[in-house]
């Protein structure tokens, strides 16, 4: 039944901007970017926003005051408002799944949480006290040695967004305590991990929300075959192991200590769920205390989110320019490209967040759509990408939107290495923008002494269309407050665009069929029997495989 709240998703093209804004592309088409800050000498100060620590640049994009207008009308034409109150509200928004979407509460500041939602603040106090018991060495292991080595055990959403936020805060890490991460299960992940550590001293954390994944099960039996290999007493497996999970019976069935499980709750999704217990290593890593400011930091952006006018609304701006690039340029790409080392994990945590929240083919109460949805996401830090694909950027016959990141500041300033790296972003969306004209080109083959004829030939080799449109997203400084404010701001981006799609982006269906497959696959193929069921294909590639494994 169609919730009173939410009337069965119409195709975003109903909405009386969309033909406005078909319309308005023809226009701004003819219009290179540089014209535009010709038009508005102002527009460098009115396309940017601040908030909640962090600065957008839009001012490098294909759109007009007019354009933004319709943008944001649209926003309010699909029902944008309601659905965002519905989200904060509590109502079961993930409607595929009957699910309340509750990340938001995750990082609400201590004490205003209502009443059905307060054991979040409980598991945050029990992390606290956990994540004191360790750093101080008052939890330690079956022989009494304290922890030097924390392994997070764990896949997609239990994996991606922990260990790019650890990695992100490197600079905050508490001393004496590292973080490891195996989720692929590849062996070669968990051998490669184990190989250094010592059983004695290493914690496991097994982090699933549904306790029934099986590269992760895989991998935590394996890593407690390890320990006990040298431990040799089951008792060790309360001392070394503890567990995130909504799926407590599962997790008591695996053998973890009731008192060593972190509870979560089906009401966030695993590529959310960062801010829940999910963030234990993070808190290892780095102290509570750094986990509280990134909790805080995406508190601010919540708060700017649900507040601040679509116009205003840095995840609403953000969103609505993937939108026009997507629906109305055919843009089918976004590229992420974070100046930033400590950020190299960012965009394949983006990759889980976009592409598994939105890249969807159905509307919220059924029906196929006819429009296009989430995009391509794809990157790498500055600058090693502008010595990899950039080119393709610069010159190809691809039309990508870019989003940079950088900040004002190094956590390591050394010589002139942070005034390069700003130096090099700043060139990049600039060269995109403006890109070289055939004139400028042949000039160049010219000086250095090419025929005119030849020059003229050549040219068309060196010119770049430019018009490529970037954000620029600035933060002062990499941490965890901002660091925070950032993550929530795409996640609010891609909540928008999905209300405007018409789509659930918090189920991902799509997921299914492959480990469905695999259930029947593996069992086939490590049977001697000879597999004959499945295409002809993979009967083949699994006769292959029996042939030097059996
Ligand atoms: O945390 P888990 O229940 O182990 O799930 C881990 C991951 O696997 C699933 O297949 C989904 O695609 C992800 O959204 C999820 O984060």
């Amino acid at each position: 039944m169609t919730h009173p709240r939410y009337p069965k998703a119409t195709a975003p093209s109903t909405a009386p901007s969309w033909s406005a804004l078909t319309a308005h592309q023809q226009v701004i088409s003819n219009q290179p970017i540089a014209d535009l800050f010709t038009r508005d000498p102002n527009r460098a100060e009115t396309y940017s926003l601040n908030a909640a620590g962090i600065h957008l640049d839009f001012a490098k994009n294909r759109i007009d005051d007019a354009g933004m207008t319709l943008l944001c009308q649209l926003a309010k034409e699909r029902g944008l408002a309601e659905r965002i109150k519905a989200m904060y509200q509590g109502e079961a928004i993930n409607s595929t799944e009957k699910r309340q979407v509750l990340h938001v509460a995750l990082r609400s500041q201590l004490g205003d949480l209502p009443e059905h939602l307060r054991d979040v603040d409980a598991v945050i106090a029990q992390m606290t006290q956990f994540v004191t018991a360790v750093h101080t060495g008052q939890w330690r292991g079956f022989t009494g040695e304290t922890i030097t080595d924390v392994v997070n055990i764990g896949i997609g959403g239990s994996d991606l967004g922990p260990n790019m936020v650890t990695q992100a805060l490197t600079p905050f890490h508490k001393a004496g305590i590292r973080a490891h991460f195996v989720s692929n299960v590849d062996a070669s992940d968990l051998c490669e991990t184990l190989k250094a550590l010592n059983p004695a001293r290493t914690l496991f954390i097994v982090a699933s929300k549904t306790f029934t994944t099986t590269e992760t099960l895989t991998n935590a039996n394996s890593a407690r075959q390890w320990l006990l290999a040298t431990l040799a007493d089951e008792a060790a497996v309360a001392k070394h192991f503890v567990a995130v999970s909504v799926n407590l019976e599962k997790v008591k069935a695996f053998g973890i200590d009731a008192n060593n499980i972190f509870p979560m709750w089906d009401w966030v999704g695993g590529r959310y769920s960062l801010w829940s217990a999910i963030g234990l290593p993070i808190a290892l890593a780095c102290g509570m205390d750094h986990f509280n400011a990134l909790r805080a930091g995406a508190a601010a952006m919540d708060e700017h989110f649900a507040n601040a006018a679509f116009e205003q609304n840095l995840p609403v701006i953000m969103a609505m320019l993937g939108v026009w690039y997507i629906n109305f340029w055919g843009a089918e790409s976004q590229a992420i490209l974070a100046y930033d080392h400590y950020l190299n994990a960012f965009t394949k945590y983006i990759q889980q967040l976009d592409m598994e929240s939105n890249g969807k083919g159905a509307y919220l109460h059924g029906g196929y759509l006819e429009h296009h949805t989430g995009p391509v996401i794809w990157g790498e830090v500055g600058t090693n990408g502008q010595h990899s694909f950039h080119q393709l950027l610069h010159q190809g016959t691809r039309f990508v939107p870019a989003d940079f990141i950088v900040s004002l500041t190094s956590h390591n300033p050394l010589s002139e290495h942070h005034s390069q790296l700003f130096a090099n972003c700043l060139s990049q969306s600039r060269a995109l923008m403006l890109g070289k004209s055939e004139a400028q080109a042949a000039a160049e083959f010219s000086a250095m002494g090419y025929s005119a004829d030849e020059a003229k030939q050549l040219a068309h080799h060196k010119v770049m269309p430019g018009n490529r449109p970037s954000n620029t997203l600035v933060v002062e400084s990499l941490n965890p407050k901002t660091l925070g404010a950032l993550i929530a701001l795409y996640e609010h981006k891609v909540f928008v665009q999905s209300v405007i799609w018409g789509i659930n982006a918090f189920d991902q269906w799509g997921v299914e069929l492959g480990k469905q497959l695999c259930s029947e696959i593996h069992p086939a193929l490590v049977s001697s029997a000879a597999a004959e069921s499945f295409d002809p294909s993979t009967n083949a590639l699994m006769a292959l495989y029996k042939s030097v494994n059996q």
